[in-house]
């Protein structure tokens, strides 16, 4: 329970809201528990004015309400027929129900829309918190739970802040005002109807606890079958042509299998559920009729208190069995909000530096002797990197796979901190630097080439605000793509993503790279970018962005040396360290690695050109 104290700044935002539906709910409940009495009053007066046998004159005081007394006054007080009589007070009960229930519209119209309010505001809190983590923290959580997070707990704490408080309330609201009536007519008898309400919120209590686990294995079970589907659904073409459809339909039908058992077990709870409730609702009204029966016949109380009473029980029937249900509700909100809090309270390891710094960046990049740890694995990704770029410079970092080169470029976008050393741009450490203004002013291509499910154009334009169409179609002819994207249906207006054109992986890369030339910025990074191209294709492309590249500083990581004739400093790393580094003419001349790779990629090349 203690997790919910978070949600105590969105009840102290709307607690006029709150106040107000609170209020409604006692107005709907007194106007609920009148008409009892104006049944009690119209069956007492029937009696006496028809003189009917087992009439008690002398019994209980009639204790009415304010507000029925009033009425009672008024009816009696004018010389209407028994007929007359009967009929005002069916017509009065009538315009209680209908002032209930106006009054119950306006409480669900301030507590349910209270409770919209604030799941509103927390997705809004959740997202703009999920947007301030670091991508250590992205790399840890898997996205599935980032989303089931975002959707199902904060709908699960909606149910708390909505329906649970109003059923709540209206529980207490309801018991406190019926008993109160009761007691006032016959402390006795209260006493006697209520006795079997202990037994009943015992065992409603031990249903619900069982129901709850059932239900939570039954939550497990699906998410697992989810899981299950939506694996299968992406990863539709490997599971084909491995021919393993038989397999995966296993793996479902045995999920599946044991969610229909779980969800057997909970339904034969459940039906427990409202027999229990029947029964002891049953037992206080035998309790009321029998012992009251004795009363009235001992002439204690009158007939109309047994009605009075066996209504008040029906009207706690529903509140009551709305127990079992709210406390479940309050339970998977509780559990809901603890696993968000465990991401609202995670600290980002990122964070703009108070006080920061935004220097005109023209590009000028520093490593001095920087080291990484990932911290997640604990692989030592770079040993001591040192490297100066002047701005305007266009490095290559070239390397065996695995041998840190995109860990470089994150730690110059400060996607995490060097473990040792330090990043500097333009001669300040970037944890100087203002983080936004750090990564406005790199453009990025990574190796995924990532794309939104939108149209290409708004794609490219992605990093610059506003679609600009000239730069668009001037960075997609850079890029080499232009041509291809005019062939699509409807141009740059195409959709691209899950629902729109499948981009082979070389049309996506290049896009992504049209994205990168869009947005004006003085460094470029080509996170082996064109690694879905051949290497003529990749030439071309680097030839292409020529203009582009000559105004900026441009590191471009890539696996094919052979494009690589123009760069003014290549960097091979290997294992994290730098093994050599110079112009292409140099690297050639020492003879080592990177010639080693030259010569093998020049032979293949000549044997593809064959
Ligand atoms: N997010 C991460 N968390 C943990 N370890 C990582 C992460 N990213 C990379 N590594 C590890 O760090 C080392 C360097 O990886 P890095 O991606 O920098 O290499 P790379 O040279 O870019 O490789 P490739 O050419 O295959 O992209 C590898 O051993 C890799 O397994």
């Amino acid at each position: 329970m203690k997790h919910l104290r978070h949600l105590r700044k969105y009840f102290v935002r709307y607690r006029w809201r709150l106040a107000v539906g609170i209020f409604f709910i006692l107005v709907s409940n007194y106007f609920g528990v009148l008409a009892p009495q104006v049944t009690g009053f119209i069956i007492d007066y029937v009696q006496r004015a028809l003189k009917l046998p087992g009439y008690q004159p002398k019994a209980e005081a009639a204790n009415y309400d304010v507000l029925v007394q009033r009425f009672i006054d008024t009816v009696e007080g004018r010389e209407y027929s028994v007929g007359t009589i009967v009929a005002i007070a069916g017509v009065t009960i009538l315009v209680l129900a209908l002032l209930r229930g106006l009054f119950m519209f306006f409480m669900r119209q301030t507590i349910i829309v209270m409770s919209r309010r604030i799941e509103y505001d927390q997705k809004n809190e959740v997202y703009a918190h999920y947007q301030k983590l670091d991508a250590g923290f992205y790399k840890a959580n898997s996205v599935g739970d980032l989303m089931s997070r975002m959707a199902e707990d904060v709908s699960r704490v909606r149910m708390f802040t909505g329906p649970a408080i109003m059923y709540l309330t209206n529980l207490v609201a309801l018991i406190a005002m019926t008993v109160f009536f009761m007691y006032k007519r016959s402390p006795e008898l209260t006493l006697y109807v209520l006795s079997p309400l202990p037994l009943l919120a015992f065992t409603i209590y031990r249903v619900n606890t069982v129901i709850h686990r059932r239900s939570e294995a039954l939550q497990a079970t699906l998410s697992a079958i989810t899981v299950n589907a939506q694996q299968s659904y992406s990863g539709i073409r490997v599971i084909k042509s491995f021919v393993q459809e038989r397999a995966m339909e296993g793996f479902f039908e045995a999920n599946s299998e044991k969610y229909r058992r779980d969800a057997t077990e909970l339904a034969k709870i459940e039906s427990l559920y409202f027999p229990s409730m029947a029964l002891f609702i049953g037992i206080s009204t035998l309790l009321t009729i029998m012992i009251g029966g004795l009363q009235v016949i001992s002439g204690e109380i009158r007939l109309a208190t047994i009605v009075e009473f066996v209504i008040y029980i029906n009207m706690l029937t529903f509140p009551v069995s709305a127990i079992g249900w709210t406390a479940s509700m309050i339970q998977r909100a509780a559990a809901s909000q603890k696993r968000l809090n465990e991401f609202l309270h995670t600290e980002p390891l990122i964070v703009n530096p108070e006080e920061a710094q935004k220097p005109a960046l023209h590009g000028a990049i520093e490593f001095r002797s920087v080291s990484f740890v990932y911290p997640n694995t604990g692989i030592r990704a770079l040993h001591e990197f040192s490297l100066s770029i002047r701005p305007g410079e266009k490095v290559a970092l070239v390397g065996r796979t695995g041998s840190g080169k995109s860990t470089v470029v994150q730690l110059l976008l400060r996607l995490y901190d060097p473990t040792g050393g330090e990043v500097l741009v333009d001669g300040v450490p970037l944890r100087r630097i203002d983080l936004a203004h750090l990564r406005g002013g790199i453009s990025y291509v990574p190796q995924d080439g990532f794309l939104f499910s939108d149209s290409v154009a708004r794609n490219i334009a992605f990093g610059s605000g506003t679609v600009d169409m000239e730069s668009v179609r001037s960075a997609a002819t850079a890029a080499a793509v232009h041509n291809e994207i005019m062939s699509f249906p409807k141009g740059y207006e195409t959709l691209v993503g899950e629902r729109g054109v499948t981009l082979s992986g070389g049309q996506k890369q290049r896009v992504s790279i049209a994205r990168a030339l869009a947005k004006p910025s003085p460094i470029l990074v080509l996170d082996d970018s064109l690694s879905a191209v051949d290497t003529r294709t990749e030439r071309a492309i680097l030839d292409h962005i020529e203009a582009y590249l000559r105004e900026r500083t441009s590191i471009v990581i890539t696996h094919k040396v052979l494009s690589l004739s123009g760069f003014d400093q290549i960097v091979v790393l290997d294992e994290g360290r730098i093994a050599e580094s110079g112009t292409h003419d140099s690297l050639l001349k020492q003879n080592g690695i990177y010639a080693e790779m030259y010569r093998s990629q020049l032979a293949q090349d000549d044997r593809t050109a064959i």
